[in-house]
């Protein structure tokens, strides 16, 4: 919640002031050259930071008459308002070593001038003054409230310079950008801030000039101007400008103004008739101006230069991340309450709003009711017979925004009818908390007894089409939904396949048949047991996919027979010695976690497929703990010859039966050794599930008992640091 009020406050300052702020920095940008080009004339004189006034003014009074005033400006130039010996009057550059003019002073650039014009008022004079200043308040705003977003989004103050995660190019450098110009942003708009107060006489009045006696000044003992005490003490270096008396009387006298105060000097005795301190806030906008316009320091006007394209980049950028949030525009066809496939989406930045709309689409020509919502749009659904939901991960594993609502709505109102769900999970693992939020709300869902679960949580990393399609395709699987063309509407590329032998076969003989078979790549491939293997039985789009095992170089699937099963009836019908086109799918979500000492794997039925790749190659290594479940010893055969060559490598093997003996779940097995499992994933142990979806339903559920009890933790907590590892289906 606070998140989007920072987040549209920081919206509204920029929309409200973005012309006014691109005027400013195009100008500014330009105005960021004057300058540097100044600060490259060659009217610097050797030795500036040593010389004394004592040692300027005896070589101002041998070249010149007539002096009004030496000035000193930002570049340490020498500039003298006087009559040279050749009677030629103006404004020259000199070397104060010697009096000798280097240059005269040249009327500033007409176009320079033009530009400071639009910066300072937009040739709309007062008006413009206070549009320009009411714009460098807002942009102190927008600074201010950017800080507030960046120092959520890094989750601390103290991480506020640490790694950020590359989204995309836009948001990406708004925030990388926004910490390294934040400074300079925020002192350009303080002092433009200050420089318009000044403008508009806001700040209370320099007290005027001291009264000076001058009945009472003296006339002796007269003193060189060389030898003038206050002369010999006073660096050129702090001098701003130096008023000449305008006759030799003693009525008229030196004014010098220095950074910090300004002195009158009886011309005749040396004397310091008066002292007069600037007021802190005449400082404060003096200092302004030189930070807002760079005129002293070349370095510094680069560093504004700079700032100012930045601000530029950030309406470009901040513009961008807007105009992809406001994409995510949802038109249904049918209402919530006449929808029978419910997709509600979390999403913070809209790219979630993409693949929830894709299969909405998907369900729109299957000529399904479907509704497509925000997560906190969330009610009863009268019609709803599945609910899908999509949702990113933000902050500390939190919601997005808009799903922030979500699970509170959800332990509010209960669906009046069975709702099958499924949850994809958006994020990235470039966060600790991978998919958090994902997996709260797919446990969430899975404790509301009206809903059933129809495929297990899938997530998808750094919004990957590969990881999404392996979701779509078993949820359209269960669905009984015909994907057309899902990849062209994700825009990924087409799916490219390789040949690989059938080269055994081996067939289970119970009611519920189910086989073993093994295939060879016929090029040298890299995959790994717990990828996917995509297979394309009608040579259509239609795909199934199984999860496999490495057993040496070859792939082992583990395939339960259905009647008229497409994926399952292709596999069947293969002969030892066949050949087929089929596609590896990386899935390393599942891959054996090589960090883990200890390992749980939890299976049931064909799910034990990945783990007796994962048993042959890492069982000599690893402590592994194998808990399966079978329908009975018949089913139990088909791989009862494998895991016997396997048992030495494995620590345990622990078998239910459902359909004979004790009658027993895999889950039955685990309730027993419930504290030696919690134990193992308090010590960095790594449970592994694959099987049905029910079998995930009651172990998740078992171990969100064990965990809260054990460690006042729920599984979600262990999920998201990869401590339990799902493949179920
Ligand atoms: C500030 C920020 C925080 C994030 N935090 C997490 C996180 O804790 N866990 C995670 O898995 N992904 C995290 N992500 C990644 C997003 O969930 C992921 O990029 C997602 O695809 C964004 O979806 P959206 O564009 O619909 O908001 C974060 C992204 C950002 C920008």
């Amino acid at each position: 919640m606070t998140i989007s009020i920072w987040r549209y406050s920081h919206l509204a300052l920029a929309v409200s002031s973005f012309l006014f702020i691109t005027l400013a920095s195009l100008t500014g940008i330009v105005l960021s050259f004057k300058p540097v080009a100044d600060k490259m004339q060659p009217y610097k004189s050797e030795n500036f930071n040593n010389l004394t006034v004592a040692q300027l003014i005896p070589n101002v009074t041998k070249n010149f008459t007539d002096v009004i005033e030496v000035h000193i400006d930002e570049n340490k130039f020498v500039v003298i308002d006087a009559t040279d010996l050749k009677d030629q009057s103006g404004k020259f550059y000199i070397d104060p070593n010697s009096g000798k003019v280097l240059g005269k002073v040249a009327k500033e650039s007409e176009f320079f001038q033009w530009v400071t014009a639009l910066h300072r008022s937009l040739f709309l004079h007062q008006l413009g003054r206070f549009f320009i200043g009411l714009s460098s308040f807002l942009l102190f705003l927008i600074a201010t409230s950017g800080t507030v977003l960046i120092i959520q989004r890094q989750r601390s103050i103290k991480r506020f310079f640490a790694k950020i995660v590359k989204d995309n190019f836009a948001q990406y450098y708004h925030v990388v950008l926004g910490r390294l110009l934040l400074i300079p942003i925020i002192i350009i708009s303080v002092s433009g801030v200050i420089l318009s107060f000044q403008t508009f006489e806001l700040f209370p009045a320099q007290k005027g000039s001291p009264k000076i006696n001058l009945d009472l000044l003296k006339i002796s003992p007269k003193t060189d101007l060389k030898d003038f005490a206050i002369f010999s003490n006073t660096k050129l270096s702090d001098v701003q400008s130096i008023e000449f008396p305008f006759s030799n009387d003693v009525e008229d006298y030196f004014t010098v103004k220095l950074k910090d105060k300004e002195i009158t000097v009886n011309q005749l005795t040396g004397d310091v008739l008066s002292t007069q301190f600037l007021s802190k806030t005449k400082q404060l906008v003096n200092l302004s101006m030189d930070l807002h316009t760079g005129k002293t320091s070349a370095i510094w006007a680069v560093v504004l230069g700079i700032a100012s394209v930045n601000i530029l980049f950030f309406i470009y950028s901040g513009f961008a991340i807007w105009w992809k949030r406001r994409q995510v525009k949802i038109k249904n066809k049918y209402k919530a309450s006449e929808a029978e496939f419910i997709l509600l989406v979390g999403s913070e930045n809209g790219t979630t709003f993409h693949f929830a709309k894709a299969i909405y689409h998907q369900l729109l020509k299957s000529e399904k009711a479907v509704y497509i919502g925000q997560l906190n749009d969330y009610m009863v659904f009268p019609k709803a017979k599945q609910l899908v939901v999509f949702t990113a991960t933000y902050g500390i594993g939190e919601a997005p925004t808009n799903a922030s609502k979500f699970i509170d709505l959800l332990k509010r109102s209960q669906q009046k009818q069975p709702v099958a769900f499924s949850v994809v999970g958006f994020g990235s693992h470039g966060y600790p908390d991978f998919c958090k939020f994902g997996y709260e709300v797919n446990n969430v869902l899975s404790q509301q007894n009206w809903a059933e679960p129809l495929v297990e949580i899938h997530c998808v990393n750094d919004r990957s089409p590969g990881d999404f399609t392996k979701w779509a395709t078993l949820w359209a699987q269960n669905s009984d939904i015909l994907l057309d063309n899902l990849t062209e509407s994700l825009k990924v590329k087409p799916v490219k396949t390789q040949i690989f032998d059938v080269i055994e076969k081996k067939i289970s003989v119970q009611e519920e048949p189910s086989f073993l078979i093994k295939l060879r790549p016929r090029k040298n491939t890299k995959f790994r047991s717990g990828d996917l293997l995509t297979i394309f039985p009608a040579n259509d789009y239609r795909e199934r996919q199984y999860s496999i095992g490495k057993i040496g170089n070859d792939l082992q699937l583990s395939v339960k027979l259905h009647q008229n099963g497409l994926g399952s009836g292709f596999l069947r019908q293969l002969e030892i010695g066949q050949a087929i086109n089929a596609t590896l799918v990386n899935n390393k979500h599942f891959h054996f976690p090589l960090k883990a000492k200890k390992v749980i794997m939890v299976s049931n039925g064909t799910g034990i497929a990945p783990f007796l790749g994962m048993i042959d190659e890492y069982g000599s290594e690893k402590e592994i703990h194998l808990y399966c479940g079978f329908r009975d010893e018949n089913s139990f055969n088909l791989y009862e010859s494998i895991l016997n060559t396997e048992l030495q490598k494995v620590k345990k093997i622990n078998i239910a039966y459902s359909r004979s003996h004790q009658k027993q779940y895999v889950k039955d097995l685990l309730f027993k050794d419930a504290d030696f499992i919690h134990t193992i994933l308090k010590n960095g142990g790594v449970i592994m599930l694959c099987g049905s979806l029910n079998m995930q339903k009651d172990v998740i559920d078992w171990l969100e008992i064990v965990c809260e009890q054990k460690a006042g933790k729920s599984v979600s907590y262990y999920q998201a640091r990869g401590k339990l590892l799902m493949d179920c289906y």
